[in-house]
């Protein structure tokens, strides 16, 4: 396994925000974790990042216990839904960044970033300041710049939150392209049921600090506690109103004439 998550316990003060996480990840998958609001998904993804630590138990990645690694030796990338480009570099240089940070040959960085520029499809938009750039592009930018230095695992919380629903569509097409085309393996927390379904290679489903990844789509989507059900009955409801609407109709009509 991937990534090994083991007996992770944090409270603060008083509130046990993470009562007991177990679950594992092979590589090149990606986990969807659906939950609610306050039910510890931002901890628990900045736990692994590093950016907290855990009370108790252990993170493992390729088998090595990172607990004690500082965030920026993990390889790990943590990319939440208000992700910052740098506002004084262009989009080409906010990609860059991290290829310069290590020193890549100039030559190669043209190279990447102009590739994924265009896997991004951003064709076009090298030049432009973070300012110039709609909500979607600047999204893409953030994904281009997490993923161009190869990150070993990447953290998104709620990554497409703040997009109108057909930005956001566009968006998961790309990142499922991406994901696969980059070997990504990801962690992908959304309050969204229909994007947990469409992303996920598994499913999670959080509550109150803990985590229940389902075997497979079908007992995700049978669970009446992931909401699935729920939402099925109510497009069924609106149909069935609207199939009856007709016949309320001539209901009507056939009383005002008697
Ligand atoms: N640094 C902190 N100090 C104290 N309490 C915190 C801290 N960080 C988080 N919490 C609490 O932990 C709980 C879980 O927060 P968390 O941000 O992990 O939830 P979440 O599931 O990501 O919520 P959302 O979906 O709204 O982002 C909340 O009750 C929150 O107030």
């Amino acid at each position: 396994m991937f990534l090994e998550v083991k007996n992770i316990k944090k409270a603060f003060h008083k509130e046990q925000v993470i009562s007991l996480l177990n679950f594992t990840l092979e590589a090149h998958k990606t986990l969807s974790i659906l939950g609610k609001s306050g039910c510890g998904k931002t901890t628990m993804l900045k736990i692994i990042a590093g950016l907290e630590s855990p009370d108790s138990g252990d993170i493992l990645l390729n088998s090595l216990r990172i607990n004690e690694q500082a965030p920026e030796k993990r390889g790990i990338v943590y990319l939440y839904q208000e992700d910052l480009l740098f506002p004084h570099l262009t989009v080409f240089e906010n990609i860059a960044f991290g290829l310069r940070i290590k020193k890549v040959d100039k030559n190669i960085i043209a190279e990447k970033v102009n590739t994924m520029i265009q896997r991004l499809e951003l064709e076009g938009q090298a030049d432009k300041m973070p300012h110039q750039l709609s909500g979607g592009q600047r999204q893409r930018v953030s994904f281009g710049r997490a993923i161009i230095t190869n990150p070993s695992l990447l953290l998104l919380d709620e990554p497409f939150g703040s997009l109108d629903a057909g930005t956001r569509t566009r968006m998961q097409l790309l990142f499922k392209k991406l994901a696969e085309e980059f070997s990504i393996t990801s962690l992908f927390v959304t309050h969204d049921l229909k994007e947990a379904i469409l992303m996920g290679d598994e499913i999670g489903y959080m509550e109150k600090g803990n985590l229940k990844v389902y075997k497979d789509r079908d007992s995700f989507i049978n669970d009446p506690m992931t909401g699935v059900q729920n939402e099925i009955s109510f497009w069924d409801s609106l149909n069935t109103k609207k199939e009856n609407e007709p016949m309320n109709e001539e209901v009507k009509i056939k009383n005002e004439t008697e």
